[in-house]
């Protein structure tokens, strides 16, 4: 009888599970539920949708083991009795951007904070969070505890244990802000945020058990970007480039990155190595807004833009609708750039925010080569990447080749991979094959690069 694995995927938008066979990753079912919308979210709305999940993808009664992958950064704060203190900040959430600053200047500027931590931190960071609540929020800043991460607090959940037994691993560590690139947390950060210092999750090994859901072995789980290099089976040589709520850009290395400017963090990744990584803010969503302005659906905008001209005639969609990241812009608006009255059309429009997305993840590319990373392919996943003028534009504003895989729950299926991997034990994952797929080419438009940098550059952050 075949033995089966559950990977988890807890993203911003929403929950995946799915089902592998442990021996070959075959595919078996799989299933989904939605996250509530919004920057700052009640962490048991993950845990419902979770369950929910669960159950969509047929249970669990037949399930060995399971690994849960989660979106990075997510301050969950818990009190002395593991009840969360307040709804947790996400990721995406900017308004720790004046702490972030504040930390980076504290502890002497970027430097010291690249060298510690590869990071300069954001305010996407975990730390940022922490300082956030410390300046506005006091009451709950004394009551907190401990100190997870979204994916150590479903796991933790799972399994059901007391706040002792609270577990994370390295890549999600990575992005706290208060975890070294040494491979241990920095307490002293912890303090130097949050006023006092915290319980944190113990950082597990790779291929560790970390508990036991009923008859279920819990493996350590992970942030998703190093889930979905798993579950592509990223290797030298291979950049991923990733379209969900965030756009990111990331490989897999052998040696850890410290980027000073601060547009390459420098996390760890689910099985030993390092994960240099650029994210931006802003990619699906661009697409989905620009179908409400629009008033059309994703199929249609897709249709839309891939009848426009390459480089949309010169217009220039900066898409920083949600603030921005990388660059470190959080008070950033979108805006459109270099319309006329020929190029006033919806299909103008469509392509600028396609090329405007991929712009800002060809400048992580380009951060990511100048630090010394390989690109020998580039592969492309996330929901956006479902769309197939993004798919088609891809090749031209990233410059080379790009690899779409047949679309599938990549960050859910590196986590079941990890779980197969907890299972078989050894030094390395288990080998699933690699990922199949499309290979797309297309000619490099010149001037698309060049415009959108400059808008980029010119344009004031008014928000
Ligand atoms: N055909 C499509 N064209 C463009 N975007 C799509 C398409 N299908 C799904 N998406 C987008 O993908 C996003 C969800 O992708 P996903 O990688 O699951 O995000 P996350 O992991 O951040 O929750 C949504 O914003 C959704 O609108
Ligand atoms: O903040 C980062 C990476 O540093 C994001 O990539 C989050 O991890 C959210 O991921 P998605 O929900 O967009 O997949």
């Amino acid at each position: 009888m075949r033995t089966l694995v559950a990977g988890v995927d807890s993203s911003t938008q929403s929950c995946k599970v799915v089902v592998r066979d442990a021996e070959d990753g075959t595919p078996v079912r799989q299933g989904s539920a939605a996250h509530p919308g919004g920057t700052e979210v009640d962490p048991a709305r993950w845990w419902h949708a979770l369950t929910e999940a669960i159950t969509d993808a047929g249970g669990l009664d037949d399930v060995a083991a399971l690994s849960v992958g989660g979106q990075q950064h997510g301050m969950v704060a818990l009190d002395g009795d593991g009840r969360v203190v307040r709804d947790a900040l996400l990721w995406n959430d900017t308004r720790s951007a004046g702490a972030a600053r504040d930390l980076v200047a504290e502890l002497g500027g970027p430097g010291p904070w690249a060298e510690r931590t590869g990071t300069v931190p954001t305010a996407s960071f975990t730390v940022t969070k922490l300082r956030w609540l410390r300046d506005h929020e006091p009451d709950n800043a004394a009551r907190v505890h401990a100190v997870a991460l979204p994916h150590d607090y479903l796991t933790w959940r799972l399994a059901g244990g007391g706040l002792d037994t609270l577990s994370t691993d390295r890549s999600d560590a990575s992005g706290t802000g208060y975890y070294a690139t040494a491979g241990h947390y920095l307490p002293e950060h912890v303090e130097l945020a949050l006023g006092h210092g915290v319980e944190l999750p113990r950082v597990a090994a790779p291929a560790e058990q970390v508990g036991s859901h009923g008859h279920v072995r819990l493996g350590a789980g992970m942030g998703d970007n190093a889930a979905v290099a798993l579950g592509v089976g990223a290797g030298p040589g291979d950049v991923v480039v990733s379209i969900g709520t965030s756009g990111t850009v990331f490989a897999v290395s052998d040696t850890p990155t410290a980027d000073p400017e601060g547009t390459i963090a420098g996390f760890a990744d689910a099985a030993g190595r390092f994960l240099p990584l650029v994210c931006t803010l802003n990619a699906a969503r661009v697409l989905t807004a620009t179908c409400s302005i629009l008033g059309v659906d994703l199929d249609r905008l897709s249709e839309l833009a891939l009848s426009a001209p390459p480089g949309a005639g010169g217009v220039v969609f900066l898409p920083y609708l949600e603030g921005e990241r990388t660059p470190n812009r959080p008070d950033a608006t979108g805006s459109v750039h270099g319309l006329t009255l020929a190029t006033s059309t919806p299909a103008h429009l469509a392509r600028a925010a396609v090329e405007g997305v991929l712009c800002g993840l060809a400048d992580g590319l380009d951060a990511l080569l100048d630090a010394g990373v390989r690109a020998d392919r580039v592969i492309l996943v996330g929901g956006g990447a479902r769309s197939a003028a993004l798919r088609a534009i891809a090749p031209g504003v990233l410059g080379r080749p790009v690899l779409v895989p047949d679309p599938a729950e990549y960050a859910a299926g590196g986590a079941a991979r990890q779980a197969a991997w907890m299972l078989g034990g050894g030094g390395e994952p288990p080998v699933w094959g690699g990922v199949g797929g499309v290979l797309v080419e297309g000619d490099v438009v010149p001037g698309v690069r060049e415009r959108y940098a400059a808008v980029r550059d010119a344009v004031p952050d008014l928000g």
